[in-house]
């Protein structure tokens, strides 16, 4: 039993809720307006609210953030037309509970989420997420933006729209992909996934739609498309920006109408498969690169979940490697030095080069040792990289004078990065980094003017009010002390 505030400018909506939720004991006052529901969270105390996303005077996103602010207690959730569900997926992200599509075609769903929302029903389903997530491999561990992700991923999964994961690779696209496809009320039917780099377009069109005997050569009988098969299933479509400007017209037309031809085929065909598709570029820019179609973009789009690198998210390191340690049934451990070595990698294969790198490191400390040394990592680990690489590059004149920003910046992520995540760290070395820094700067700084005075120290060292002395130093010229 609750306090239930229903806001829609439909009427009939607000007579639905009100007769199926006083029907289950509960107290319901209905607003149709945003002044209605401003007027009413004055006066009243709310344990949930159903928010309409368009209403005339009012954007449901707006009334969902006031909400969260007034009564942040209370559970939300807001409804949706079609044309509005990605708006719905961003209220979620702003902390709605779920969303509901208009018209309601599942009342007996919506009364499991009413009652789930009122008990104690969303930390027991919490829990259902997590174990999933782990049978499934997608672990995820305190990282706050992994969390928001799985969450969001899970209330989405049972909805039947389509999701892009964008991602570096080997950040768990295809993982999180499983994950969603099991968290659905498709979790019986098939889940099909293909890469659409891997293969040709003709081979890609006959693996998707089908083809007919004798389509193309080698076509010697007839064949279903993944369409056919995992129609009321999942189909991962891998590297979607890879898909040739012909076949993203096909999947367009799949997408928008459920419709599809097999290769060498005049049947229309229809299809009830949910589309997850994946991409390490970015569709905007490829969009814009002309190069991936806007209108498919939008249909693929409903739902974005983009998986952070590995790098932004350290402190689930070991718990990765734990898992890691678990599944490949070992009894060797790391040590903390190289946990840490770890922490200042910058892991540009993810979460996949971390596996590597931990199997790795057992395949060669088996037998040999219980806690696994540094000496037993790869050599790319064994320099702490936010100081060692910028400075034991050595670079050429010209490269130090346009690279300054780039050193800068890395030099700033390192120390973020040790700041952030490093519960055990060199804080020597560090302070050595930021004196290397100083003489980075002053030596960036001596080398622009002098290329701007053409090489006249006198007139450098004026222009930087300096003398020529501190100016040889700089330049780390022997025998040269500015103090001297
Ligand atoms: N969160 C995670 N927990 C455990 N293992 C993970 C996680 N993310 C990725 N992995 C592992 O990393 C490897 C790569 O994952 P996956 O293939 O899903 O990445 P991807 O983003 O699809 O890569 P690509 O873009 O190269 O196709 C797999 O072995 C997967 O099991």
């Amino acid at each position: 039993m609750g306090n239930i505030l229903v806001i829609d400018d439909e009427r009939e909506v607000g007579t639905f809720f009100q007769h199926l939720l006083e029907g289950r004991g509960n107290k319901v006052k209905l607003g149709f307006s945003g002044e209605d529901f401003f007027q009413l969270i004055q006066q009243y105390k709310f344990d949930l609210a159903f928010i309409d996303v368009k209403l005339p005077d009012a954007n449901g996103l707006n009334l969902l953030k006031q909400l969260k602010r007034s009564c942040p207690s209370c559970k939300a959730v807001v409804m949706t037309g079609y044309s509005t569900v990605k708006t719905a997926v961003e209220a979620i992200k702003h902390g709605a509970n779920d969303y509901i599509e208009k018209p309601f075609d599942d009342i007996e769903q919506l009364e499991r989420l009413i009652d789930e929302l009122l008990s104690d029903g969303p930390l027991s389903s919490q829990d259902d997420m997590y174990k999933l997530a782990e049978t499934l491999g997608f672990i995820v561990g305190t990282n706050k933006e992994m969390n928001d992700l799985l969450k969001l991923a899970y209330k989405i999964a049972k909805k039947n729209v389509n999701v892009l994961i964008e991602g570096e690779t080997g950040t768990g696209k295809e993982v999180l992909a499983h994950f969603i496809h099991n968290a659905s009320m498709r979790y019986d039917q098939p889940f099909i996934g293909v890469n659409c780099g891997a293969v040709s377009e003709t081979l890609l069109e006959s693996e998707l739609f089908g083809h007919e005997k004798g389509a193309f050569t080698g076509a010697v009988k007839e064949k279903k498309g993944i369409f056919e098969i995992a129609n009321r299933g999942t189909l991962f479509l891998d590297e979607i920006g890879e898909a040739s400007l012909a076949t993203q017209v096909k999947l367009l037309r799949v997408l928008e109408t459920g419709e599809y031809i097999r290769v060498g085929g005049e049947t229309i065909r229809k299809t009830n498969t949910r589309i997850i598709a994946a991409s390490h570029v970015n569709l905007a820019k490829a969009v814009e690169e002309k190069t991936f179609r806007e209108d498919l973009l939008y249909r693929l789009d409903v739902v974005k979940l983009t998986i952070p690198p590995l790098r932004e998210r350290l402190e689930d390191l070991p718990i990765l490697i734990d898992y890691f340690l678990k599944k490949l049934n070992t009894p060797l451990s790391f040590s903390e030095d190289c946990i840490s070595r770890m922490k200042q990698y910058h892991w540009p294969g993810n979460v996949r080069e971390l596996y590597n790198v931990v199997k790795r490191a057992i395949t060669l400390a088996e037998g040999e040792t219980e806690v696994i040394t540094v000496d037993y990592l790869p050599e790319k680990l064994k320099v702490p990289l936010h100081l060692g690489q910028v400075s034991n590059n050595k670079r050429s004149t010209k490269d130090e004078v346009e690279d300054l920003e780039a050193y800068l910046q890395k030099w700033m992520n390192g120390v973020l990065a040790l700041w952030k995540n490093s519960d055990r760290l060199d804080l020597e070395q560090v302070i050595s980094s930021v004196k290397e820094l100083e003489t980075k700067i002053g030596r960036s700084f001596v080398m622009k003017m002098l290329k701007e005075t053409l090489g006249n120290r006198k007139e450098a060292a004026e222009r930087l009010n300096i003398s020529v002395r501190t100016l040889r130093y700089l330049l780390k010229e022997k025998g040269a002390d500015p103090k001297a």
